[in-house]
């Protein structure tokens, strides 16, 4: 049966080492031939994306060419450049996976807002990892406004304030262009975080979780299903410990429990785990979310593969 299934891209499926456009591309191109059988097997796909590692190096290029002639732009315009030129590999990646297996479908990439509160207390608290891993040193040598933060013994990142999404402004043409047969990618980045005053729309500098808002997005256009694409295959207790359990098929309150215990690291397991929480409960608990790896993908809707969130 045709589902309308919402996909979350983790980091890898975007960049691995080599954060050069070309390289990105590559890795694009064998996301892209991984979700095609989705795809080949009748199913609505809307596609969002991580930008994380992209638009912190952005960040990096505005600042190093900052000058009254040229000043570097702000954080939700750096946003915006980062879904425009995800969604643009992906696209053309997208449009040459399914050419080959002789599917004609358009692709579309739409620039996606999404609402967040001004009193949201993320903006004095970042929690956002962007950009690259730094050393001590390199750390030190940044601008003394911004924050970073070691990030599980890998370096330090710079930390943005990371807002919740209320609202995804274009979710109804999301859905139009879904009617219509065609593959959308939204909400890249996360969404354009944008925030609402008596109907005036404002961007403010911050990056939304692309978890929690690629949840929003199928709760507003009313998916099946929410699949969260990462580096693992399942969700585990005790996670890299010589005790860790797979979780396979959990209920809400159970994935909850396990949250009590700290099983899952804030800021890379937990977003997607309380996104998936969130879509099962929205849907009184008639509709799942899968948190599996990219390799998974052709499989998910007819193994046992993944976390399943009932
Ligand atoms: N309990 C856990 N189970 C599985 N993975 C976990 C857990 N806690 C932390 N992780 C880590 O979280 C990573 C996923 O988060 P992250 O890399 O930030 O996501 P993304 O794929 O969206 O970029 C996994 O690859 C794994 O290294
Ligand atoms: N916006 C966002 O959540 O990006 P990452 O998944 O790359 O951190």
């Amino acid at each position: 049966m045709r589902k309308r299934i919402v996909v979350a891209l983790g980091g890898n499926a975007i960049l691995t080492k080599d954060p050069s456009a070309e390289s990105q591309q590559l890795a694009l191109k064998q996301t892209a031939e991984k979700l095609a059988p989705l795809v080949e097997q009748g199913h609505e796909l809307i596609i969002s994306h991580g930008n994380g590692p992209q638009v912190g190096n952005l960040l990096l290029q505005q600042s190093a060419a900052d000058s009254p002639e040229n000043p570097a732009l702000p954080l939700d315009t750096c946003v915006a450049m980062t879904q425009g030129s995800i969604g643009y590999w992906l696209q053309q990646a997208l449009r040459d996976a399914l050419e080959k297996r002789g599917i004609e479908k358009d692709v579309m990439t739409l620039l996606t807002q999404v609402v967040v509160s001004k009193d949201d207390p993320a903006f004095d608290h970042p929690t956002k990892p962007v950009g690259p891993f730094l050393t001590e040193d390199e750390k030190n040598q940044r601008s003394e406004q911004e924050t970073y933060v070691e990030d599980s013994g890998r370096g330090w990142r710079k930390v943005v304030p990371s807002p919740k999404p209320i609202r995804v402004t274009e979710a109804h043409l999301i859905e139009k262009l879904v009617d219509l047969g065609v593959i959308t990618i939204a909400t890249g980045g996360g969404g354009l975080p944008v925030i609402e005053d008596h109907g005036v729309v404002t961007g403010v500098e911050a990056v939304i979780d692309k978890d929690f808002a690629s949840e929003k997005l199928a709760e507003q256009i009313n998916a099946d299903l929410l699949i969260i694409l990462t580096a693992v295959d399942h969700a585990f207790t005790n996670f890299n410990q010589p005790n860790q359990e797979k979780i396979n098929k959990v209920s809400v309150e159970e994935l909850k429990q396990y949250i009590k215990e700290n099983h899952f690291s804030p800021g890379s397991m937990l977003p997607k785990v309380e996104a998936a929480i969130k879509f099962a409960e929205h849907s009184n608990r008639t509709k799942k979310a899968i948190i599996t790896s990219l390799d998974n993908i052709e499989e998910i809707l007819t193994k046992q593969v993944g976390t399943h969130v009932y």
